[in-house]
């Protein structure tokens, strides 16, 4: 009997629980639903999604398969298709740490179907790896030391795909309400794209091919060519899995490769990410800290507004934002001081800057971007402290000494500023050749950011 397999965000055919569980059914209808709430809250990862479709689906014909997409909330389309089809069953991937199961199941089976729901193929199970006492880990280290004991299952070989009797109605891998959001942005983020899985297998053994053993002296450069792996969104978007990279990264890190140790453990921040998201699910809107829920941070306002446009004035900060804008990526470090500069010199809420990420990133992750969010900011639970105040000129000097990656993005005439001005909205009114003004000096953003942390502790 035919089974629907819903891809959600494991856009592979490589490692995939939930395939693999449908084809030891019977037929497989691989099917996609391009939520229209997804694309107005998440454009860029929307986007970035959309434009790996093409490929899932040449992949899947490959195999004497195809991709059915649908559009609409996936409650609905879930229980239309398998009216449609007669499926009994659905498998499916778990939404966390992107999207909720709420009302799924029962959606389903108002069609007389069951929906079976199976983990993400991340390195472990959730809330496997805990403490002695059986507590999630809160602090780094000793999560990773206990992971690397782990028995890391082994990533599961694509299945073969056997065809249904008939196909179901195709909507196309048009996703118009992500190309909306994204407004005239569309085509400019999309040229850094690169999609689909054997694209995200090739770019992994380029990393590997000779780059591993400079990544970590390389990887806080961002004008640093491929210093790191940009997997990231390709994780994001499940084009590959933690697992498989985890495999083939084994013979590397056995033999004690330089760099393979170190690479491995950013791997591991994503799985401490989900493990405390898992935990804590508020993540994303509360402070971990419970304490730091009166720390006194501005909601939104005209300064954050500035920092969205790129136009604050500070050069990293502003070179940070307009790759983020223009590209739907930002270098690691420069995250770390865009949000430090929104979150202590000009002391907004951290939500309001995860919001904004949230929207612009392709490899928006929940789970990362929360916890990324309240490390910087200080109220997370293995949090860099507060009162390590990030100074975003001197970091722009040590970290892009000669200022090219600054240049690119704020010179009139660079690449990167003529296609930040492109992608940006009319109404933001960039004038490429106007510098900004600063909100604040860094030194008295500096002192009103210590002062109010003074203040939370003497309330504490
Ligand atoms: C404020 C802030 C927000 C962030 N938001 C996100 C997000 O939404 N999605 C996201 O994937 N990453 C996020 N990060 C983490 C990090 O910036 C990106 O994962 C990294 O830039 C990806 O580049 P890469 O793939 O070349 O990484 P590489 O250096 O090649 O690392 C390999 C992989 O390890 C993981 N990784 C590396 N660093 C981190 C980290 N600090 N936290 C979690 N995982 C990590 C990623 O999956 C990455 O692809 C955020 C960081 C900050 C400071």
């Amino acid at each position: 009997m035919t089974v629907i397999c819903w891809f959600r965000r494991v856009l592979r055919l490589d490692d995939h629980p939930a395939l693999v569980a449908a084809a030891a059914e019977g037929p497989v209808v691989p099917l996609v639903i391009l939520d229209p709430a997804e694309a107005r809250d998440h454009p860029a990862s929307a986007m970035r999604q959309a434009l790996s479709l093409p490929l899932l689906d040449q992949a899947l014909q490959g195999r004497g398969s195809r991709l059915i997409v649908r559009r609409g909330s996936p409650a609905q389309v879930l229980q239309a298709m398998a009216r449609e089809t007669g499926a009994a069953t659905v498998h499916a991937s778990e939404g966390f740490p992107f999207a909720s199961d709420e009302g799924l199941a029962d959606a389903v089976a108002k069609s007389g179907a069951v929906l079976h729901l199976h983990p993400l193929a991340d390195l472990v199970p959730r809330a496997s790896v805990l403490t002695g006492s059986g507590g999630v880990y809160k602090v780094f280290s000793p999560f990773w030391k206990a992971l690397r004991k782990v028995d890391i299952a082994p990533p599961l070989p694509a299945p073969k795909l056997a065809a249904p009797p008939d196909w179901p109605a195709n909507d196309g891998t048009d996703w118009p309400e992500a190309r909306a959001a994204m407004n005239h942005g569309w085509d400019g983020v999309a040229r850094h794209v690169r999609a689909g899985e054997d694209e995200t297998h090739a770019r992994l053994e380029e990393f590997l091919d000779g780059r591993l053993p400079d990544y970590k002296q390389h990887r806080d450069f961002p004008w640093r060519p491929k210093a790191t792996t940009g997997l990231a969104d390709a994780l994001a978007v499940g084009e590959i899995s933690a697992r498989r990279i985890w495999a083939r990264l084994q013979p590397d890190f056995q033999s004690g490769t330089k760099g393979a140790d170190h690479f491995l453990s950013e791997l591991a921040w994503r799985e401490f990410a989900r493990e405390l998201m898992h935990a804590f699910p508020r993540l994303e809107r509360d402070c971990w800290r419970e304490e730091w829920a009166a720390f006194p941070w501005k909601s939104d306002n005209d300064d954050a507004e500035a920092w969205r446009r790129g136009q604050t004035g500070v050069d990293i900060v502003d070179a940070g934002m307009r790759e983020m804008f223009a590209t739907g990526q930002m270098h690691n470090r420069v995250r770390m001081v865009t949000a430090s500069y929104l979150t202590k010199h000009l002391l907004t809420d951290w939500r309001v800057g995860l919001d904004w990420f949230a929207r612009c990133l392709t490899d928006w992750d929940a789970a990362s971007n929360a916890m990324n969010w309240q490390w910087v900011s200080g109220c997370g639970p293995d949090a860099s402290p507060f009162f390590r105040v990030f100074n975003p000129d001197g970091q722009g000097d040590r970290f892009d000494g000669g200022g090219a990656y600054r240049d690119h993005w704020l010179k009139p005439d660079a690449p990167g500023a003529r296609d930040f001005a492109a992608a940006a909205p009319r109404s933001w009114g960039i004038d490429l050749n106007r510098h900004a003004v600063r909100a604040i000096s860094l030194a008295d953003g500096r002192a009103r950011a210590l002062t109010a942390y003074q203040q939370l502790r003497e309330r504490a």
